[in-house]
């Protein structure tokens, strides 16, 4: 059997008396862009931070490549939150020295590259960046890693339409290649041509998962479509 994904069984999650994720069993297939989606507070960010390790599991396991989920996968597997989490004093720049000394797995050569598909000033501080330019550093620092797997936690969020087709052109290019991706959004339609797969959350369990093309061969819909059948329902 192909083992070559993130798979999560039955993962449980509750904040207090807050159950958040009750029950979730899904799969990110690597060479495949999938897209968790949900309404807010459905808990999307709640599980790619489960995924990671970043807060304990109420119940349930993650395995990537078919082993239990170890702090050694960090260089395997990237995550890209919703925010820029360096320093405001640092420069582009020393944020990429950052990277190199502190990961095995950074590329620097496909650093430079994203630095110049992005077009950042590497002698830029952190805190001058606007909200889309921090969101496009945050993508060249986590993609910038050899990691098999990439989550990212809503990499368009607040970012103009034209910086949107931008970061979603990586998607379609061999900034990706062949590593998993698993991400969040609520700008579906803007992806929808690029992603394999959506995994549909609702009220802490998987609603729906499926493959893009299949619904559109067998059912004639679009994603948007499933979820209003979904969500409105
Ligand atoms: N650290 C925490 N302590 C308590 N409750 C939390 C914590 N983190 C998240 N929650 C709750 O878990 C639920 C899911 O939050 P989460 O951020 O995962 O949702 P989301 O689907 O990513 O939402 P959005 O689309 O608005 O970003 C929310 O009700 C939130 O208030």
């Amino acid at each position: 059997m192909d083992e070559a994904m993130i798979r999560v069984e039955h993962v449980r999650k509750r904040f207090g008396r807050k159950q958040v994720l009750r029950d979730i069993s899904m799969e990110a297939r690597r060479g495949e862009i999938t897209c968790l989606v949900g309404t807010n507070g459905s808990g999307k960010s709640t599980l790619l931070r489960a995924i990671m390790g970043l807060t304990p599991l109420s119940g349930g396991r993650v395995e990537v490549d078919g082993a239990a989920f170890h702090h050694g996968m960090y260089e395997k597997v990237a995550f890209i939150p919703d925010t820029l989490t360096m320093p405001p004093g640092m420069t582009v720049r020393a944020c990429m020295t950052f990277m190199q000394d502190f990961y095995r797995s950074w590329e620097a050569a496909r650093g430079e590259e994203l630095l110049a598909f992005f077009k950042l000033d590497p002698a830029s501080r952190v805190g001058s960046l606007s909200k889309g330019t921090a969101a496009k550093l945050n993508l060249v620092l986590g993609l910038g890693l050899n990691a098999d797997y990439v989550l990212m936690d809503e990499p368009f969020s607040g970012i103009d339409l034209f910086s949107r087709e931008h970061i979603a052109s990586v998607f379609a290019s061999e900034l990706i290649e062949d590593r998993g991706v698993l991400f969040t959004t609520h700008e579906i339609q803007d992806v929808e041509h690029l992603i394999d797969k959506v995994v549909m959350l609702d009220q802490g369990v998987i609603a729906k998962e499926f493959y893009c093309e299949d619904i559109r061969q067998r059912e004639g819909k679009s994603v948007l479509d499933v979820m209003r059948e979904v969500y409105q329902a």
